[in-house]
């Protein structure tokens, strides 16, 4: 299918015949590797997994010219056999080319989280954020990142399910979907799924019994799973999302995998923005008392709300400054070239996988000066109000992916993230634990863990030390409402 001699793509790291760059690849943190290419072959290369041609951009104004641009022909997503096929059957969005399924969906999930009709979750996540800080005031012996990953899952279950507030110290409803998230998500990744570097082993692999029981009995029980939680959902206000769908034409069986796909797309995800926030806190006091300063100017004895965000500049800005310094999706989600097409003199043949790598995007020092300083005020002007958004960079979102396919929980993500940082950082001094000898117990800003979609830093403590007076009873009047 893919003409070699016609084709022109541009050139990266010279591979082995037949194998490409396979070996070359690691199988953790694929991203670094691809960045320090992007240094060596410029912002946009082309690595090979096999005879399959994967398109690296590195910059910001590339991605921008390609994936936004140029949407209308790099908009679908790689074939990507066993997790799409084999274990998702197809049913999930992030996965799914642009077909009329696909489009029903997006338009339903942009009809409920758009930037305006976002708004009707404020009360509700402000609540949550209430609940998480009283939850880390109450109960410091709970790991800080078990804490935070309770608060993403319970902001974004009730936004797509109704109900009330997931208990700290209950039974985690959302369990389940979640192993069995980690066990799907885990075979996205190109490095993880031999069938997609070597496709012609398909109809192989299709027919060995073993393999296709594990995908099937995985569907089956996610199947089950959303069936489940989605019929035992009532359409409130809080999730009118479930109202929506058959305005849109979207049958009970798409509207299940739906709501499952923006769980599972919204959970991990803001935790692990939120984990990253607390590490850079940690590293960075000086933020923490511009922010602390702000909010204690605007706030005073009473907790942040959304009404607040204004006067709270600082607060975005720190927000913003987390997910560029360490964006947590750092390759964004693979897309794919419906069409040939050319840019700047090469010719990108369809099917070529584009990988977004926003990692070396958001650390293009022609973007970013000294983009390894965390630095929340590269956001701001010399008043301290928020710069408008440098060019080419979805305002300063990168993080959140490019063109038909960007983030569809963008402005719902950034709400959370902004009340949730502006309760802690009112509530609390941040603090590294310290060992037997008074020596604190640090973790590196580089110390992380690669979950395949997802990177995040190791599990490190953190010690919170109320800073207002009758702390919690101000929290549990807000959790009341
Ligand atoms: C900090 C939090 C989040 C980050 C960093 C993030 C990042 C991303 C990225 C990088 C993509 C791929 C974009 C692309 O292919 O170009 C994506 C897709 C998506 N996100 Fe998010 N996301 C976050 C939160 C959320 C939330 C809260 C929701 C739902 C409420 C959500 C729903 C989705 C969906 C449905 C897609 C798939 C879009 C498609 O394939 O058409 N995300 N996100």
């Amino acid at each position: 299918e893919m003409n070699k001699r016609t084709s022109r793509l541009p050139p990266g790291p010279p591979g082995l015949p037949l194998l490409g760059n396979i070996l070359q690849l690691p199988s953790q943190f694929l991203y670094r590797k691809l960045s320090a290419w992007s240094d060596r072959y410029g912002p946009i290369y082309t690595i090979w997994m096999g005879s399959q041609p994967y398109l690296v951009l590195g910059s910001a104004a590339v991605s921008a010219d390609v994936l936004d641009r140029m949407s209308a022909v790099t908009s679908d997503r790689p074939p990507m056999i066993k997790p799409r096929v084999f274990f998702f059957k197809d049913m999930i969005l992030m996965l799914q080319d642009r077909t009329l399924t696909w489009r029903a969906q997006r338009r339903s999930i942009h009809a409920s989280l758009n930037i305006h009709a976002a708004t009707r979750y404020n009360a509700m996540q402000a609540q949550e954020a209430a609940y998480l800080a009283l939850g880390l005031l109450q109960h410091p012996e709970k790991p800080f990142r078990r804490q935070l990953h309770r608060f993403a899952a319970s902001v974004i279950f009730r936004a797509v399910y109704g109900g009330d507030t997931i208990q700290l110290l209950e039974i985690d409803p959302t369990k389940r979907i979640e192993e069995l998230t980690e066990e799907g998500m885990h075979a996205v990744m190109p490095q993880n799924s031999v069938v997609d570097i070597v496709p012609f082993l398909k109809p192989l692999i299709q027919r060995v019994k073993w393999f296709r029981k594990q995908a099937d009995d995985w569907f089956g029980e996610m199947d089950q799973e959303a069936k489940r939680r989605y019929d035992k959902a009532l359409p409130t206000d809080v999730n009118f999302l479930l109202n929506l769908c058959s305005k849109y034409g979207i049958t009970k069986h798409q509207a299940m995998w739906m709501t499952m796909a923006l769980f599972m797309a919204g959970q991990e995800t803001s935790d692990t923005a939120l984990c990253i926030f607390g590490l850079a806190m940690l590293h960075h006091p000086e933020a923490v008392s511009t922010a602390q300063r702000q909010l204690d100017a605007v706030c005073g004895d009473r907790p942040p709300t959304f009404e607040d965000r204004e006067k709270l500049p600082f607060v975005d800005a720190i927000v913003k400054e987390t997910l560029r310094w360490r964006p947590g999706v750092p390759l964004s989600l693979p897309h794919r070239a419906s069409e040939e097409f050319e840019y700047r003199g090469y010719v990108i043949p369809a099917g070529t996988v584009i990988l977004d790598n926003v990692w070396s995007q958001t650390r293009d020092p022609a973007v970013y000066k000294h983009p390894e300083s965390f630095d929340p005020t590269r956001f701001l002007d010399d008043s301290g109000t928020l710069l408008p958004a440098t060019a080419d960079t979805h305002l300063d979102q990168l993080g959140f992916g490019h063109g038909r396919r960007v983030c569809a929980g963008r402005d719902f993500a950034l709400n959370t993230l902004f009340i949730a940082c502006a309760y802690m950082l009112w509530a609390f001094r941040f603090e590294w634990p310290v060992d037997e000898e008074g020596k604190e117990i640090v973790c590196g800003v580089d110390e992380f863990q690669d979950t395949s979609v997802t990177v995040s830093p190791r599990e490190f403590g953190v010690v919170l030390k109320p800073r207002k007076e009758g702390l919690e009873e101000t929290l549990l009047a807000a959790v009341k409402g």
